[in-house]
């Protein structure tokens, strides 16, 4: 008998997929709440494995650049080019300074040399156009880098979302999906440009400032000593700046993200919005978070124009120092010549400290995005794989429960306490019960989606939790109340188990035909490339639910649960779908969640599920129980919840 251990995988297939409203730029919520999530890589990357390893060892967490650093480092081979076409950029730039001191003369001598003057003009020109080309390189290539790091981390974060526990999409995860969505979209970009103002700075920027500042020593070493002067004032003023405009980003990321999940909540909504007359209340809430975020939004926007301001003035401030240098050094070898080459190596020196500020300062707005997307992925799931987990190629369908006991919240009656079952394979079960009594939980347990307080499951004779996740959920399909469907074609929904790009459209067929549900496809302008809408907006219930039917037949288990099947359906519906059904009751372990009567005595057994506790029902005495249900004109009657 297998006992119960901690496991160790994760299997994304039955998550639902997340609402995206999405807009630019948005990042922080309230920390504290945040760093209570954690997660798990899927893959085995190098920087999931750095995560994972600290989180193992029980050390400190690593600090953002350390977890950063993997996936820009992934790109080193663009960077590298980049960072060439810089250092081709600033050689070109220093060789201008001495040509540009140079042409004032050349050009005074037009009458005697012109092609003198000429040919510094060309030199000075060509110099400055490959320094323009080279840049523009640079640049390309180092946004590429920054956007291909940003891309690698949003996948790993919804790869960790993903992961997640199915608890955590239970709203016990303390964020909303919307709020998910906005962090792995938006706020990836807001990391592409703090990644490509660092990487902008490392190189490019430090070259160009330790070329010019050679160039002004070269020129006057004295003069460049009181220039020195104005580095350390413009830096501690925009440092000082750049703490202040992160606390305001901070802000205007909250204001910009709430906006963004109320938009996910509301927008999904539609229906009873409109059936409750709710439109102007929607607007009025939706009014005072714009206001908010106006507010905020501006205060950002204000500090961004006033750091420049500050920093030109702080320039200017420089410069009169630097004239009143000049004086007192006039004595010395200073000549014309010297002077104009030493401010244009001085101009040329400015620019890479104003960008030295204005990458400090979108680091410093990216900080709180780079740290919110870390979060989806800082954490251990309860249900994962085992690394001894063994794949089955195929199961026979024999489940056992032993002992289970099972509760949502800790502190609440469970919901399965001490449950004891046996299932032979090929056997179809009925679950009945009081709304609220456990079914689904029951099947979800099986389908290890949450991990029981106590006791075990066996499938075949093997511990559920002995088996890998994947493997354990391709062997049961399962068909949930909700008939939920996905944004796409409907061939694209009923074969959702294969992967993508691999439809086998006889089978879509098949499957379409004997959930009932080719009748209506058929129906459709665009047969089973017809797109079925957000969730399945376009489709009634019932034909979302012969969908759902559909993509459960397609899977081909040997498990087939259903809870609530054929709820939605109407009786003539409900008649052909049955009978499919009792076709797959054949050769399938299938597990019935219903309401309906005739569903329910399709059922070898019959059991009740009350007060935590599972009881067996004969036919006889459930139908005398129910009779009174029976529907005159014969067909399927709605017990409710029994
Ligand atoms: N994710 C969850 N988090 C917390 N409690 C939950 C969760 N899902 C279900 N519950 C609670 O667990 C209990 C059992 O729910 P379950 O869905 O298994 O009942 P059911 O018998 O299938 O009900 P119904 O027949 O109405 O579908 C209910 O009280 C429900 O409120």
């Amino acid at each position: 008998m297998a006992t119960p251990m901690p496991h160790t995988t994760i299997s994304s297939q039955t998550l639902m997929l997340l609402p995206h409203v999405s807009r630019r730029r948005c990042g922080g919520r309230a920390r504290a709440r945040i760093l209570a999530l954690t997660a798990t890589p899927t893959s085995a990357s190098a920087c999931s494995f750095h995560v994972c390893a600290t989180a193992a060892r029980g050390s400190s967490p690593p600090s953002l650049f350390d977890e950063a650093f993997p996936y820009v480092a992934a790109e080193w081979k663009t960077i590298v080019k980049g960072w060439a076409c810089a250092a081709a950029a600033v050689y070109c730039l220093s060789r201008a300074v001495p040509a540009a001191g140079r042409l004032p003369r050349a050009l005074a001598a037009c009458g005697g040399g012109a092609a003198e003057a000429l040919k510094g003009g060309v030199a000075l020109a060509g110099l400055a156009a490959a320094r323009s080309a080279a840049a523009y390189v640079q640049q390309a290539l180092l946004w590429e880098a920054a956007l291909r790091a940003a891309a690698r981390l949003r996948e790993r974060a919804f790869e960790g979302v993903l992961a997640r526990d199915l608890a955590f999409f239970d709203g016990r995860g303390g964020l909303s999906a919307g709020d998910i969505a906005h962090r792995i979209t938006d706020e990836a970009d807001d990391v592409a440009d703090a990644v490509y103002s660092v990487l902008n700075i490392i190189v490019p920027t430090s070259l160009q400032l330790i070329a010019m500042g050679h160039q002004m020593v070269i020129i006057n070493p004295l003069l460049s000593m009181v220039a020195a002067t104005v580095i350390p004032c413009m830096w501690l003023v925009i440092a000082s700046l750049g703490r202040r405009l992160r606390q305001i980003s901070k802000e205007a990321h909250i204001s910009l993200a709430m906006l963004t999940v109320y938009l996910n909540d509301v927008l999904p909504s539609m229906l009873t919005v409109k059936a409750n007359n709710g439109e102007r209340k929607e607007i009025s809430r939706f009014q005072n978070l714009v206001i908010d975020d106006i507010k905020n939004n501006l205060s950002k926007k204000k500090m961004k124009a006033l750091i420049p301001q500050v920093v030109r003035a702080t320039y200017i401030g420089g410069l009169v120092v630097l004239c009143a240098g000049s004086i007192a050094v006039s004595g010395t070898s200073f000549d014309g010549e010297g002077f104009l080459s030493f401010l244009t190596a001085l101009a040329l020196a400015i620019e890479p400290i104003q960008d030295f500020g204005k990458a400090y300062n979108e680091y410093k707005q990216g900080e709180p995005a780079l740290d919110r997307i870390f979060d989806l992925t800082r954490f251990i799931p309860e249900v994962r794989d085992k690394p001894t987990a063994v794949h089955l190629k195929s199961v026979k369908g024999d489940i056992k429960f032993h002992d289970v006991t099972f509760r949502y919240i800790d502190g609440i009656p469970p919901i399965l306490d001490g449950v004891n079952l046996h299932i032979r394979s090929g056997e179809t079960i009925a679950f009945v019960g009081p709304s609220g009594g456990g079914k689904t939980t029951l099947a979800k347990l099986l389908l290890r989606l949450y991990q029981p307080q106590s006791g075990y499951i066996l499938l075949d004779n093997c511990d559920i939790r002995d088996i890998q996740l994947r493997c354990l959920r391709t062997h049961i399909a399962f068909v949930s109340q909700d008939a939920m469907l996905f944004s796409g074609t409907i061939a694209e929904n009923i074969a959702y188990g294969d992967p993508m790009g691999a439809i086998d459209m006889s089978k879509v067929e098949c499957a379409a035909k004997i959930a009932n549900a080719e009748e209506f496809i058929k129906m459709l302008p665009g047969g089973y490339n017809s797109y079925v809408g957000q969730k399945g907006s376009s489709l009634s219930g019932g034909q979302k639910q012969r969908l759902s039917v559909a993509r459960a037949i397609y899977q081909n288990s040997s498990i087939l649960i259903l809870d609530e099947a054929t709820s939605a359906l109407d009786s003539r519906s409900e008649i052909l779908v049955k009978e499919a059904l009792t076709n797959l009751m054949a050769s399938h372990t299938v597990l019935v969640i219903a309401h309906r009567l005739e569903m329910i005595l399709m059922a070898d057994r019959i059991l009740s599920l009350e007060g935590g506790k599972l009881q067996e029902i004969k036919k006889s005495s459930f139908l005398s129980r129910y009779s009174q249900f029976s529907s005159p004109q014969g067909t399927s009657p709605k017990l409710g919840k029994v």
